[in-house]
């Protein structure tokens, strides 16, 4: 793969999690050979501080019209004949085939499918105007696996045996049954080429490059029986941020028009077989749609979601529609009946008519209860799910805002120095190391000293005692799905917001966290002046989370208040604006508590979803620069007092403007602090 370096966007690319089962690589240590070494890797340099202004379809299509450049128009790219392409080799190409350049029409970015030279929009017009830098000159930064990992790849694939042809023992009914593949036939894995690593017991799936160009990558999947099921663990080689492979690409034919996308190797394997139909996995499963994929996408007129059989896997398949264009996706339901497809096959359903199920993605501004009524039902028959993702550490948020959803806005406030960033640090790592893919806007504080108390809360403890162990820490942390854009100081709304939809379109961010909101306010001196930006800021917030279904997170500074005083929602700078368009509203209290001096506690003083507010204690621990509590500390159950000096009671519902009254505190249960998974389930 070839890339033209020079990115346009100001985020910072941390990578997602792996586990710490493996060696270097992410191989399982008994495979990795060698003392481990430091690697610093490209996407680890600083990234650039100067946002680059997004640019629109509108204005890409003008440069190509302006440019003399015929273009197509597709579904999520325009096409477009490639600059890359010498001219002799244009002249063998034809019709559709000359169009070989695909220009995403959200980013710019573009991929020539020809030469697999690839770069940002700016790239682009650089090479158009054959200012250097261009790929004419020859001058493209080679992005080749490299040479340590083509190697590892290389070795593991050798060693690795043909599944099928895994002789007939114990151990193939053994390997069959873990992954779930007795009904998978041998001629399906001969088509995929599917292997097996016996010393590690792991299926190995390759990733080809395009046009039989070799060996790029590989996914090892490993199965655990855990009770009754299996929990599924997978590596990949490159790590997880530069695996694209859409497996089973090779076997798409250039007519086809239709395909069914899976978020796992093995739904492929059992959807090709059963219904004959073209059908891709993505790489990192219902995690993200990398935008780099788009272009292999386009050809198709029909696209099929079919990720899964919960409610995440359901709003992972909305999301990905959006990108691909709605109007020719279609998406398959979870339920009893439509399991995921390999446990479809297993228990006998039909596959095809279970496709033929499938519902438009595209939605008109007018719904009737007829097109709702599917979707509320997925919503009471996984009323868990519905709630959303739970903190691991903090089982109280647990207990008051039942999860952390997507599409909501939570304002968050507390007195100056009293530890906001540092409690709205941990809770977001929290959802993060469980998967929820975060976006961090920290304005006052550097990313080097956000990174740092992350680091030391993901470690739960001082890293500064403990270098050594410092390499391991930091391999974990950069493998969280955790970005960070690079503002610094005062920022505009519409850039922030510009920002936030180009990381939700590319790295399919479902949280963002805004480290604070006078960040945006400008220099206005009139205070009806600052209530009117505060206003209108959270009124873009609200916007944001709703369109981009996305949650954010706002920190507020509240109005100067009598020390003496516990802060409520009427506390927060500004009109009432920012706390009826919140559906959370979080308070870090400082104040006393009744028993337990000099604590925090936190109080949920409005819930949208369900009504419950209340409050529970935070106790500090400044070596890890936690708030949850350990596992040992002893359950309590407080009382808390409001400002009357009465016990309030919980408001019967969380309808907008709940006011601010406390409940009473919950009893901690004893639980694990969210230390850092040792094995990564791929779901
Ligand atoms: N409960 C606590 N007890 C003692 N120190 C704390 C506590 N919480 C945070 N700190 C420390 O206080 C300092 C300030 O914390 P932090 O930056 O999180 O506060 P903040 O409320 O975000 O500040 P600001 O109002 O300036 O935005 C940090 O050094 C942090 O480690």
């Amino acid at each position: 793969m070839w890339v033209l370096l020079r990115s346009g966007y100001p985020l910072r690319i941390l990578l997602p999690l792996r586990g710490a089962w493996m060696g270097r690589r992410g191989l399982p240590r008994s495979l990795a050979p060698g003392p481990p070494r430091r690697r610093y890797r490209k996407e680890a340099l600083p990234a650039l501080e100067a946002p680059v202004l997004p640019v629109t379809t509108t204005e890409i299509r003008q440069y190509l019209r302006a440019r003399g450049i015929p273009f197509q128009d597709g579904h999520s790219c325009l096409r477009a004949p490639s600059p890359f392409v010498g001219a002799s080799k244009l002249k063998h190409q034809t019709g559709a085939a000359s169009f070989s350049l695909f220009i995403d029409k959200t980013t710019g970015r573009f991929l020539c499918m020809t030469t697999l030279a690839e770069g940002s929009w700016e790239d682009f017009q650089a090479s158009v105007e054959g200012q250097g830098g261009g790929a004419r000159e020859g001058v493209l930064l080679s992005e080749a696996p490299e040479a340590e990992d083509s190697e590892e790849v290389r070795r593991i694939w050798d060693r690795a045996i043909p599944l099928w042809e895994l002789p007939e023992s114990e151990e193939a009914q053994l390997a069959r049954m873990m992954f779930g593949l007795t009904k998978v036939t041998d001629d399906t894995l001969k088509r995929f080429s599917v292997r097996y690593l016996r010393p590690a017991c792991r299926l190995v799936f390759p990733w080809f490059s395009p046009g039989g160009l070799g060996l790029r990558g590989l996914k090892l999947l490993g199965a655990e029986t855990q009770g009754d099921g299996v929990q599924y663990m997978e590596t990949t080689i490159p790590r997880p941020g530069a695996y694209h492979n859409l497996f089973g690409l090779p076997l798409i034919s250039r007519r086809d028009v239709e395909v069914v996308l899976t978020s796992r190797e093995l739904d492929s394997l059992a959807l090709n077989q059963s219904t004959g139909l073209p059908t891709l996995a993505l790489p990192r499963g219902t995690a993200c749609l990398p935008p780099a994929l788009l272009p292999y996408l386009e050809q198709f007129r029909r696209v099929v979601l079919w990720l899964g059989n919960d409610l995440r896997s359901w709003e992972a398949a909305k999301l990905f529609a959006r990108k691909l264009n709605p109007k020719r996706c279609s998406l398959v339901r979870p339920g009893d009946k439509q399991p995921s497809p390999l446990e479809a096959l297993n228990q006998g359903l039909n596959l095809s008519r279970i496709l033929r199920t499938a519902l438009p993605a595209w939605h008109k501004s007018i719904v009737s209860f007829r097109q709702l009524r599917e979707e509320v039902l997925g919503e009471l028959s996984n009323v868990e799910q519905a709630a959303g993702v739970r903190w691991s550490r903090f089982p109280d948020l647990n207990r008051l805002l039942k999860g952390h959803r997507k599409g909501e806005l939570t304002v968050f406030t507390g007195p100056t120095g009293s530890g906001k960033t540092t409690f709205i640090s941990e809770y977001a790592l929290d959802l993060c190391t469980q998967g929820v893919n975060t976006l961090w806007g920290s304005f006052e504080i550097s990313n080097v000293r956000l990174a740092r108390v992350m680091l030391t809360q993901f470690a739960v403890g001082r890293l500064e005692e403990q270098l050594d162990k410092y390499d391991e820490w930091a391999d974990r942390f950069e493998d969280l799905p955790l970005y960070f854009m690079t503002f610094h100081g005062q920022q505009s709304i519409r850039t922030v917001i510009d920002t936030m939809q180009h990381a939700v379109y590319v790295y399919d961010i479902c949280h963002v966290v805004i480290d604070n909101l006078q960040f945006m306010m400008g220099h206005e001196q009139l205070s009806t002046d600052r209530i009117a930006a505060q206003d209108y800021i959270v009124g873009a917030f609200r916007k944001f989370a709703t369109d981009s279904s996305c949650h954010v997170t706002l920190v507020i500074h509240p109005r100067k208040e009598d020390d003496d005083k516990e802060l409520q929602t009427a506390s927060i700078f500004g009109s009432a604006k920012a706390s009826q368009e919140a559906d959370n509203v979080l308070i870090l209290q400082d104040r006393k508590l009744v028993t337990g001096p000099g604590k925090r506690y936190l109080q949920v003083s409005k819930n949208r979803f369900d009504g419950d507010v209340g409050v529970f204690p935070l106790e500090f621990n400044k070596s890890s620069l936690t708030f949850s509590i350990p596992p040992k500390s002893k359950a309590r159950l407080k009382k808390i007092k409001d400002d009357n000096g009465l016990v309030a009671k919980k408001p019967s519902s969380g309808k907008k403007g709940a006011m601010p009254q406390i409940s009473e505190t919950c009893s901690n249960q004893a639980r694990n602090p969210n230390q850092p998974d040792l094995s990564k389930p791929s779901r």
